[in-house]
């Protein structure tokens, strides 16, 4: 089994009930376990700042899915719980990236781990270090990654 962290954000219709679906979904996977659920976190935009704010969390899985199985079936959730894409960094239903995958990593444009911009993400980073104190990039600690990011415009949801 290999241990990945996969990233889900929502800004369209019912946030936490599309995030909850797509956790569901995950977990009912014969080939995956959902071992950890980060709190949920509402996030300003960032990139496309005309939008609405997101929900973000982060969820720890054990998997005997391969990477890029893995990102099929985080694709098959995003097409179930029909996600459109409008614009491309706009409003969307719901998103599943993969952000680690074990030590794994792959330049592939299709499927690219860990995931490029998560490092200098906070909505990722805040959510993934509450469930993972250990994680580092480059030896770097992810206490460490967190202190540089900007954390203004992230409230977590209790
Ligand atoms: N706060 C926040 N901003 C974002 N911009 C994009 S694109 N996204 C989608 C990330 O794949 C987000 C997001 O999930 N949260």
């Amino acid at each position: 089994m290999a241990k990945g962290y996969l990233g889900l954000g929502s800004n369209m219709g019912d946030k936490k009930e599309y995030l909850d679906q797509a956790i569901e979904q995950i977990n009912q996977h014969p080939s995956i376990t959902v071992k950890k659920v980060s709190s949920y976190y509402e996030t300003d935009p960032i990139g496309y700042t005309e939008q609405d704010v997101f929900l973000n969390v982060v969820v720890e899985i054990d998997t005997s899915l391969s990477p890029y199985e893995l990102l099929a079936y985080c694709n098959e959730i995003e097409e179930l719980l029909k996600r459109k894409r409008i614009i491309r960094w706009g409003p969307r239903t719901i998103d599943v990236d993969v952000l680690l995958y074990e030590n794994y990593t792959s330049d592939d444009e299709k499927l690219t781990v860990p995931h490029p911009r998560m490092w200098k993400r906070a909505f990722v980073m805040i959510p993934l270090y509450e469930i993972a104190k250990d994680i580092t990039n480059n030896g770097e600690h992810i206490g460490e990654i967190i202190k540089n990011l900007c954390k203004e415009g992230i409230r977590k949801v209790d």
